[in-house]
């Protein structure tokens, strides 16, 4: 592969610069878990709903779809809502008041293999972006020491304010592209889920990269990856 040709890169955060997609996965577990537990008569919440329902998206889209998956309506809320509340906006309340528990407790470093190949592109004077569904994206990669390295992050933060939509549509990794001044051809997106590789093969990018970090490399290949690696230290710049 030569990875030369690429200019732009384009990383998502958690499962790719960062393990935190575990923490994220604990989170979602341990809302919908009890919730759904406590309903009688429905399916228990199971990894697969993970992967199926919440990997990738924006917070509050991963819950109005798990919920659509289950056939439960409740109402949309309030961007405050207690964490406790029965909303749209309460549940994705209660997720990142345990995300945010779960990071605290452990802290957040980088892959060591990604560490390296962000350090070595920045070196090489390459162009590094972080496009990511969390609103939690900033925080997270400035605890890792790596942020710096990022010549643009583009977040739920961003996707709110700019009024963008969220993965499997292309629109962040477009506006990281224009951000960078990087036409999308020049571009490698790297991804661990699936929304995300479907959004960077919807976006005509030179090269999608998935990450299998356990998902499997079909789903991540059916999805439009060009390339299934397990780790980012597999990309060799020499
Ligand atoms: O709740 P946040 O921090 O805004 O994150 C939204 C989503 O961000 C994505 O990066 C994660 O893959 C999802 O699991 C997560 O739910």
């Amino acid at each position: 592969m030569n990875w030369g040709r690429f200019q732009g890169w384009l990383f998502d955060l958690d499962g790719v610069i960062t393990p935190t997609a575990e923490a994220h996965m604990r989170a979602w577990r341990e809302t919908f878990a009890p919730f759904l537990a406590s309903i009688p008569g429905q399916r228990l919440y199971g990894t697969g709903d993970y992967f199926a329902h919440l990997d990738g998206k924006l917070r509050l889209n991963a819950v109005r779809d798990l919920l659509a998956s289950r056939g439960i309506f409740l109402p949309e809320g309030e961007p405050d809502d207690d964490p406790s509340a029965d909303t749209i906006n309460g549940l994705g309340n209660r997720k990142n008041q345990l995300f945010g528990a779960i990071v605290r407790g452990g802290g957040v470093r980088a892959y060591p293999g990604s560490e390296v190949l962000v350090r070595q592109l920045a070196d090489g004077g390459r162009l590094l972006a972080a496009v990511s569904s969390s609103r939690n994206a900033e925080s997270v990669i400035r605890s890792t020491g790596l942020r710096d390295f990022f010549n643009v992050v583009v977040d739920g933060q961003m996707v709110a304010e700019r009024h963008l939509a969220g993965k499997p549509a292309p629109d962040m990794f477009f506006q990281a592209a224009e951000l960078l001044g990087v036409p999308a051809q020049q571009c490698v997106v790297f991804e661990d889920a699936v929304v995300g590789v479907e959004a960077g093969a919807a976006g005509g990018f030179g090269l999608v990269v998935g990450i299998d970090r356990g998902i499997g490399a079909g789903r991540l290949r059916r999805a439009g990856a060009d390339l299934v690696l397990r780790d980012l230290a597999e990309v060799s710049l020499s």
